[in-house]
């Protein structure tokens, strides 16, 4: 069990980052690849941004060099817009698939009709993947959530539809809208629309461990498991993932110091797209993330959030590397 197709396109393994606005830019997911992701996705990109094709959205549609297949996201509920927009994401990124957004839960984007509103038009969401599908020359994606609330739970019809449509791949967050992150997520849920329809199938929710991504892939019958929270802070989760389904041994994490030599690096690699300023303030979150679970960090982590260039990121990285880790 090594790769699978979406479309015509190779995954070359089964453990996928998730996209995740505000934290999987160029850098991190750079760093996700370089430690064995077999695929990354862009944070989500509005169609209504790309008709305008500001700088920052010409920023999240960057692709990393180790990103090969790219791989980006749009969400928008506008079917000409979303097909325009899949077109333009897709030139200015060079990615060779892409994802349509149907499960954000945010309530900025359900209240303009986007994201997991989609799962209450399931009409207009079949029309918006018909539109996209038809205007680019690459694989099309959904992902998508188990339905707005626990009584509207339409994600056996929907996942049905979205193959009808043209999806090449489905992902499914065994959530519904109203969980937004509560809750535990259903596999049963996914393991029903893997077999319900014949595209591939990417499970999400929950895995934050190598151990969840075995039991996830064995639950559901999926072909590749998503990985969100779980692998912040902890992109050696990817490579650990690979080992377990290869029958190795689970790979310890890297020690302290390596890690943290990692951390910096990726926000060197963020600094260098987003200049010091922007890459320090949201590092921030980041070295928190990679701090995790080492003891001894509360005085540092009280400093995270004043950290504004990179003589204080050495300064407290230093400090940190003298931790037991
Ligand atoms: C901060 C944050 C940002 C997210 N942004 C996106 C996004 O841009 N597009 C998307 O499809 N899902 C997004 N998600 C959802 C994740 O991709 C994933 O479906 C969810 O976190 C469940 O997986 P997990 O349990 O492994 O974290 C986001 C989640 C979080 C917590």
């Amino acid at each position: 069990m090594t790769g699978f197709c979406i479309g015509q396109v190779n995954i070359d393994g089964r453990f996928i980052m998730a996209p995740m606005a505000g934290v999987t830019d160029r850098a991190f997911r750079q760093i996700c690849r370089e430690c064995g992701a077999a695929a990354t996705i862009s944070e989500m990109i509005s169609t209504q941004a790309l008709l305008f094709q500001d700088k920052k959205t010409r920023e999240l549609l960057s692709l990393a060099p180790a990103e090969k297949p790219g791989w980006v996201q749009i969400f928008g509920s506008n079917p000409a817009y979303m097909a325009d927009g899949a077109k333009k994401a897709l030139d200015i990124s060079g990615a060779q698939l892409l994802d349509i957004n149907m499960g954000c839960p945010a309530p900025k984007i359900v209240k303009g009709g986007d994201g997991s509103a989609l799962m209450c038009q399931p009409k207009l969401a079949e029309e918006i993947i018909r539109a996209v599908v038809q205007a680019v020359d690459v694989p099309v994606t959904v992902k998508f959530r188990k339905g707005w609330d626990a009584d509207s739970q339409n994600y056996l019809d929907f996942a049905k539809m979205a193959e009808a449509a043209g999806a090449a791949a489905i992902t499914l967050h065994g959530r519904t809208r109203a969980q937004m992150y509560a809750g535990k997520a259903d596999w049963d849920a996914i393991a029903q629309v893997k077999r319900a329809v014949s595209i591939p199938v990417i499970a999400n929710g929950d895995v934050d461990s190598a151990q969840k991504a075995m039991d996830i892939l064995q639950a559901t019958g999926a072909d590749a498991v998503m990985i969100g929270r779980g692998a912040l802070g902890n992109p050696w989760l990817f490579g650990q993932c690979n080992a377990l389904l290869a029958g190795e041994d689970i790979p310890p994490l890297p020690p302290l110091r390596e890690r943290l030599e990692t951390a910096r690096r990726q926000i060197v690699l963020a600094a260098e797209q987003k200049g010091e300023h922007i890459a320090m303030l949201q590092a921030r979150k980041h070295i928190a993330w990679y701090l995790k679970g080492v003891r001894g960090t509360k005085k540092l982590k009280a400093g995270i959030s004043e950290l504004n260039s990179f003589e204080e990121l050495d300064a407290m990285l230093t400090e940190a590397a003298k931790l037991e880790g």
